[in-house]
């Protein structure tokens, strides 16, 4: 696999690699990175990577390495003082509506923390369904571009509008239930997790929330900012199970932003290495952990302690 992969054995081949088509080529790419925030020192520098549909990958390095920095240009939150992110083979723009719209059904988030980042006035079937509502429903009629606005253009209602304008608003509303009901069971959740609030679930239970509202528009790729490191120990493993498996069952990339190397061994194929906002090393997770070649890698190799297994 590493051969269809040309960054995760040699990173010089990036930036071809990243200019190839939306078919075949990476997901998400970086091309020659820099950033900095205003008046300070530059944060990241001639990051170059790329992640390819299938091949998981993660983001490691010490605290203040660059990685939430680079996960904020990733997600189009931030733009790089020089360099591109590119999001199948174009730049990264989202001052388009109709990209943003493109984007956003591609790829969704996970964050670290499960307390603040669900709505707690909201019931669970409102937050898991909200990208639907704003996205569009996969699946119904024209997906994604024509959901933008195709149907709002015909006078019907916002959630029909979202939805892509298919059937009538009752049928839209159940459509939205139900696959808000399949993503709860996705992530283990019972059916009748729709009807309560986010302070009524614990922490590894808010995260699969989080994870039903990210996976619902059956987005292309997942970007987790440390999505288990708020979790005690046995629900970090549960979670890192159900990610695993939305990756076998779903075809999911995941792009993973952590400190933990037992999280990042088992669920990420390629992993790219920052060391002070500079990639030190890139390429297959087992190879890099394995034999770590640069000694930053090594360091944190060293450092790092097992993730336990249960059973
Ligand atoms: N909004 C900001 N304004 C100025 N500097 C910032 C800002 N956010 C982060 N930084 C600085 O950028 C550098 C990288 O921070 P970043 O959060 O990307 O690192 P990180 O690798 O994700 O760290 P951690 O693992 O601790 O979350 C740090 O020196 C940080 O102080």
């Amino acid at each position: 696999m590493a051969a269809t992969n040309p960054a995760a054995t040699n990173p010089a081949a990036t930036t071809n690699a990243a200019t190839t088509n939306a078919a075949t080529g990476p997901i998400l790419a970086a091309r020659a990175v820099n950033f900095a925030y205003p008046h300070a020192a530059p944060v990241l520098k001639d990051v170059t990577f790329s992640v390819t549909p299938g091949r998981s990958m993660a983001l490691v390095g010490e605290s203040g390495a660059g990685k939430t920095t680079l996960l904020r240009l990733l997600l189009g939150l931030t733009r790089p003082s020089a360099g591109a992110i590119l999001f199948d083979g174009a730049d990264l723009d989202l001052r388009d509506r109709d990209r943003r719209r493109e984007f956003r059904r591609g790829v969704q988030t996970v964050f670290q923390d499960p307390y603040s980042s669900l709505d707690p006035r909201q019931r669970v079937s409102r937050i898991v369904g909200e990208p639907l509502r704003s996205l569009g429903l996969p699946g119904a009629g024209d997906t994604g571009r024509t959901a933008t606005g195709g149907a709002s253009r015909d006078g019907a209602s916002r959630d029909g509008a979202a939805t892509g304008g298919a059937g009538s608003r009752a049928d839209r509303k159940a459509e939205v239930r139900r696959r808000v009901a399949e993503a709860l069971h996705s992530v283990g959740l019972p059916a009748d997790a729709a009807d309560r609030y986010p302070h009524e679930f614990s922490g590894g239970q808010r995260q699969r929330i989080a994870i039903a509202r990210a996976i619902v528009c059956e987005p292309r790729v997942l970007l987790a900012d440390e999505p288990v490191s708020a979790l005690d120990v046995t629900t970090r493993v549960r979670i890192v199970d159900l990610l695993a498996e939305l990756k076998r069952e779903r075809g999911l990339t995941v792009v993973m932003v952590s400190h933990d190397l037992g999280v990042v061994a088992t669920l990420c194929e390629d992993i790219a290495v920052l060391e002070r906002g500079r990639v030190v090393e890139q390429g297959r997770t087992d190879e890099v952990l394995g034999s770590p070649t640069h000694p930053y890698t090594r360091r944190l190799v060293d450092s790092a302690p097992r993730l336990p297994s249960l059973d």
